[in-house]
């Protein structure tokens, strides 16, 4: 049997965690390893959480501006991805994004992706509006 680790092999994830979802057997592909277009999903899907609850308002995302898969991910791993906003536009949010797979639901952790999303607040009609100035003054850079 193999034992597990409990102890975080790295450094902390940057950002608060915004889902947890477990890896599925659905989810593979033919090597048996996790797609990454699931893995992007789960990250587009907590970046937008991230994105959303900042400006107050509905976003969609623009763009993906780098995207690295570090390690695989495995059935029975829990992917907890972790959001951090690190630039404010008039309209546009830059959203850091990493994933971390906790091995076999309650192993070691390891980081596995690293992105940075950028998505827009729009209105009802799907245009890009100004998210309040409120949210964007209250912002700091880096912190
Ligand atoms: C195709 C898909 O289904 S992708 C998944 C879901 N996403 C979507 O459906 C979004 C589809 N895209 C859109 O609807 C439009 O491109 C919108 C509404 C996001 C933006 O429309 P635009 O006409 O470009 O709006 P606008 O010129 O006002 O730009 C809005 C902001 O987006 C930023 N932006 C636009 N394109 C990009 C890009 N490729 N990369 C980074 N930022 C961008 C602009 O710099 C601007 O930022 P700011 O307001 O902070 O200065």
């Amino acid at each position: 049997m193999t034992e597990l680790a409990t102890e975080a092999t790295e450094d902390a994830p940057l950002g608060e965690l915004t889902t947890r979802t477990m890896a599925m057997p659905a989810d593979t592909n033919a090597a048996g390893d996790i797609f990454g277009g699931w893995v992007v999903s789960q990250m587009d899907i907590a970046g937008g959480i991230c994105a959303g609850q900042f400006a107050q308002q509905r976003v969609v995302t623009v763009a993906i501006d780098s995207m690295t898969f570090i390690r695989p991910v495995k059935v029975g791993d829990v992917l907890c991805v972790y959001t951090k906003v690190t630039k404010v536009g008039r309209s546009s949010m830059d959203v850091h994004i990493e994933a971390w797979a906790l091995r076999h639901r309650f192993g070691y952790r390891e980081r596995v992706t690293s992105a940075k999303f950028v998505f827009v607040a729009v209105d009802d009609d799907g245009h890009s509006c100004e998210i309040a100035e409120e949210y964007r003054k209250a912002f700091v850079e880096g912190s």
